[in-house]
């Protein structure tokens, strides 16, 4: 897979293909859908992606809270695994947020990449403030002779499957629900930074990564496997939260405690996957009470994270 950010210098490679668009947030079961139903009506063409980034919602609200399931770099990855072997990212600034409908089309699609067909949702909506629709695409890819594939939104008993949908499952704490939806567990990449040193005091060392863009999922304790950076899975439990204990936490932070591993992790990115939530954060009386907790959720993390392996 090769990653692109300037779609009006794109190699031959990258012209003629067929080519999904969307914001791919999460690389989630219904966007592998659209890329399956892409692959079928044109089993002729290499698959690509069009994307952007930051996501639009950031661009335009920057004021929100984070709300990313995923950073861009995993998101390509995640396509990559899928089979897409080109990924235009586009960069989402004020110039190109300006341009029409109209613009994306004839630029981007037919300029740029010179699209032999385009897939995508039904609400996907596109061009100067959200103006383009489906219907307007294929009208306009039409007169160029390319082919548009609305792809329904796929669903289950709970109904359709989508991004906010799974930040919602995440941020109320069910992060098993969110990985059906997924396809795989959801995981937090970053890198291991300095905390207070206090970690090994109290006997559980704890690697600390900032939530950055991530979505804060429900604070509290969770199992989780962590993946370093030379492919290893570790068993482990974490926290997400504010520490009240310690009541130092401005931001909410993940800290996870590997099982039976004693490396120096600063400066590594690790990936932390949430298997399971196994308590709420709480403020306990002094260290010592949560050393003895922290001792207990290390058993139920460990008890936790065999009964999923082995499902
Ligand atoms: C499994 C686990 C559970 C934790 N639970 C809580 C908690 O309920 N409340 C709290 O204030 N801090 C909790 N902590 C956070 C600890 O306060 C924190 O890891 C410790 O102070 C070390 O911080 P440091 O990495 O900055 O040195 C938990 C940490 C771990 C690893
Ligand atoms: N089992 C382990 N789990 C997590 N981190 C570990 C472990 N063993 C060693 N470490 C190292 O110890 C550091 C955490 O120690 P800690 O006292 O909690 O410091 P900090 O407050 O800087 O996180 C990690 O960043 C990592 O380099």
């Amino acid at each position: 897979m090769t990653l692109y950010t300037d779609w009006r210098t794109l190699p031959q490679a990258v012209r003629g293909n067929a080519v999904a668009l969307g914001n791919f947030d999460g690389v989630h079961r219904g966007h592998v859908h659209l890329l399956e139903s892409l692959k079928m009506a044109r089993p002729d063409c290499p698959p690509a992606v069009v994307t952007f980034e930051p996501h639009p919602r950031a661009f335009f609200r920057p004021q929100d809270p984070p709300f990313r399931l995923m950073r861009a770099d995993m998101r390509a990855q995640a396509l990559s695994e899928q089979g897409v072997d080109h990924v235009v990212q586009i960069p989402f600034d004020a110039t190109f947020s300006h341009s029409g409908p109209r613009d994306f089309v004839r630029d981007v699609l037919i300029g740029g990449l010179d699209v032999a067909h385009v897939a995508c949702g039904a609400d996907f909506a596109f061009g100067h403030r959200r103006t383009g629709d489906v219907v307007l695409l294929e009208s306009l890819l039409g007169q160029h002779g390319v082919g548009v594939s609305i792809v329904p939104q796929l669903s289950d008993a709970s109904g359709p499957i989508s991004s906010s949908r799974i930040r919602r499952l995440i941020q109320e704490g069910y992060p098993e629900r969110a990985a059906e939806l997924l396809g795989r567990t959801w995981s937090i990449t970053g890198e291991v930074v300095q905390g207070d040193q206090r970690g090994r005091l109290l006997g559980f060392p704890t690697a600390n990564i900032a939530l950055g863009d991530y979505i804060e999922p429900a604070r509290g304790v969770y199992a989780v496997r962590v993946r370093l950076p030379d492919g290893r899975d570790v068993p482990g439990v974490a926290n997400v939260g504010r520490r009240p204990t310690i009541n130092d936490g401005k931001e909410s932070r993940l800290e996870a405690h590997l099982f039976d591993f004693d490396e120096d992790l600063y400066g590594q990115t690790l990936s932390v996957a949430l298997v399971a939530l196994l308590r709420e954060e709480k403020r306990f009386k002094g260290l010592d009470e949560l050393k003895a907790h922290i001792a207990c959720d290390v058993v139920q993390a460990r008890a936790c994270l065999e009964r999923h392996s082995a499902c």
